[in-house]
């Protein structure tokens, strides 16, 4: 689109900027809690509460706190939260196992959510580094990330989430072929509403930092991710990664990290023009707070802002750790 501007003074652009409500009448995009898909972190225990230093204002939260945690989105109008558990180191394993326990952290939390706050959809995350005794996403066999055996595991973890009650699954892990298997085995197990929401384009970041210190899996991983998720540098394979993931079953697709990959989602929205999600990582959360506490920046403004950049970048929504902050400035 190419716009049409008259002569000066026949346009003035600053004329539809000169009140706030003109300005309400020409805005191009628009920001609402119904935007948001809130990540949250669980832990064992009741009545827990434990705030995650590298995350100001972010907490670890026992299942029952996390049931109260959705009531309270639920009433913000946030139509999805997402869980990522805080494993016992005691429960890593070679094999994984607690990955597709039906009484995990996860599979509870899911199970208390879906009884105080029906109406709230339940996102999981689905990659073995929460129970992976080598902190990787998948199964290490002499130094190597291997494929099939990994995607094995986690269609049995797809499945154990599902029957607990999961509306959107969310593989993580940049395994090849796994929305495909995933997808086969939800559709034979009669799981047909159960949608995937894949982590399509996730790149190999710096910025999820402060989220191992959440999940405990800093200590763990050996070495990097590189041979599973994306080379920064690389926008092209993103498209093939979303084309390929579509084209196995995935109902939504993610850019993550996000503000640093806006150009990444502005193409994916357009060449596909299917339901398009950001993940604003722990690392961008972390700087924004890190750099308000200290009074450098305004936390609430840069909050909003960078929530918007994404609806202006084509993306249907973001998932935030800003969440519940946000939706209560929208609902004022
Ligand atoms: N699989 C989920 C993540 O890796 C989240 C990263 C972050 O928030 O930094």
């Amino acid at each position: 689109m190419k716009p049409t501007v008259a002569p000066f003074p026949a346009a003035r652009l600053r004329r539809t900027r000169s009140s706030q409500a003109i300005r309400n009448l020409v805005q191009e995009n628009t920001l609402t809690p119904s935007d948001f898909i809130w990540p949250v972190f669980v832990r064992d225990g009741e009545g827990q509460e434990e705030p995650i230093a590298s995350m100001p204002g972010v907490m670890r939260r026992s299942v029952d706190r996390i049931a109260e945690a959705a009531v309270e989105a639920q009433a913000l109008g946030i139509p999805a939260i997402c869980l990522f558990p805080y494993t016992d180191a005691s429960l890593k394993t070679e094999d994984c196992a607690e990955a597709w326990n039906p009484d995990n952290l996860t599979n509870r939390a899911i199970r208390a959510i879906k009884a105080a706050a029906p109406e709230i959809a339940v996102m999981t995350d689905v990659a073995l580094d929460p129970y992976n005794i080598n902190g990787h996403d998948g199964y290490v066999v002499d130094g190597e990330i291997v494929n099939d055996a990994t995607v094995e595991a986690l269609v049995k973890m797809t499945l154990a989430q599902a029957d607990a009650g999961a509306d959107i699954i969310g593989p993580s892990d940049m395994m090849d072929g796994r929305i495909g298997a995933m997808r086969t085995a939800l559709e034979k197990a009669g799981h047909h509403n159960v949608a995937i929401l894949s982590y399509s384009a996730k790149y190999a970041s710096g910025y999820y930092g402060p989220f191992r210190d959440a999940v405990g899996a800093s200590g763990a991983l050996k070495g990097d991710k590189k041979t599973y998720q994306m080379d920064p540098a690389n926008s092209d394979e993103a498209l093939r990664l979303i084309e390929r993931d579509l084209l196995e079953g995935a109902d939504m697709v993610m850019v993550k990290p996000g503000i640093a990959y806006l150009d990444i989602c502005h193409r994916v929205k357009s060449a596909f023009g299917v339901p398009t999600y950001a993940y604003q990582v722990s690392g961008e959360y972390a700087m924004i707070q890190a750099a308000a506490q200290n009074g450098w920046i305004d936390g609430g403004k840069v909050m909003m802002e960078s929530l918007m950049a994404f609806k202006r970048a084509g993306c249907n929504g973001i998932l935030t750790y800003f969440a519940p902050d946000a939706a209560r400035l929208l609902n004022g």
